[in-house]
């Protein structure tokens, strides 16, 4: 698998939100340290989903930053993704391996160390732990877990612990120390004045 990196960057695809434009500020500035991970709503079409991973994917290229498909691995296939993300509405990870192939990274959700290692076993790559906090960009979350429950995964899991929800920098510094390897947001770079200085500041504070 490749390297990962520390901070992924989840497509905002909500009305109002221009993802490729955030995108466009960030990539210059993150170097290797830079996941994308392509989400579209569930009410997106596969040619929409499509279409904006492709996009994503052509931008990425030139940078070597690594472009993942949430949910849709046909759709990460077909676009040329390096790999998927999953949770327990997707595909089971097991089945979402061998659709991707052993060399692809493939994230799974995982909210408790016991589904945790579970996801691991069946073959995920790095796990996607969260609720950290509280999050208004995605409904019918269940509770934060906080940092306590990203500790509780990072002790349990061997790969790569990458903390969602509610995430900003200011929280980086609990969250390594916890455990986690990474950061995934969507709202501390979408619909922020300036994305690339707020990518800065996630990444500084990941990598010091
Ligand atoms: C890095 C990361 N972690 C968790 C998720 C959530 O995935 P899932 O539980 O499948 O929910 P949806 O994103 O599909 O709504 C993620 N996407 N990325
Ligand atoms: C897509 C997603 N999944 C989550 C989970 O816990 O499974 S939290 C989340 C939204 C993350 O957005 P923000 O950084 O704006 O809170
Ligand atoms: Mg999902």
């Amino acid at each position: 698998m490749p390297s990962l990196g520390r901070l992924h960057l989840i497509t905002d695809t909500r009305p109002g939100r221009d993802s490729l434009a955030v995108l466009r500020a960030v990539l210059p500035m993150a170097g290797g340290e830079l996941v994308v991970q392509v989400r579209v709503e569930d009410t997106a079409t596969d040619r929409e989903a499509y279409d904006l991973a492709r996009r994503v994917v052509a931008l990425c290229t030139p940078y070597a930053v690594t472009c993942l498909v949430n949910d849709r691995l046909h759709v990460a296939l077909a676009a040329g993704a390096v790999g998927g993300h999953v949770g327990a509405d997707d595909l089971p990870v097991e089945a979402a391996r061998r659709v991707l192939g052993p060399a692809a990274v493939l994230g799974a959700t995982a909210r408790e160390p016991g589904s945790a290692a579970e996801a691991v076993t069946a073959g995920a790559s790095y796990l996607g732990v969260g609720p950290c906090h509280a999050t208004t960009t995605k409904d019918g979350l269940p509770p934060a877990i906080g940092v306590p429950g990203i500790r509780a995964v990072a002790e349990a899991v061997a790969v790569p612990v990458i903390a969602i929800g509610g995430v900003t920098a200011a929280d980086v510094p609990e969250l390594r120390a916890a455990g986690a390897y990474g950061v995934a947001v969507v709202g501390a770079l979408s619909g922020v004045a300036d994305p690339a200085r707020a990518a800065a500041e996630l990444i500084g504070a990941l990598t010091c």
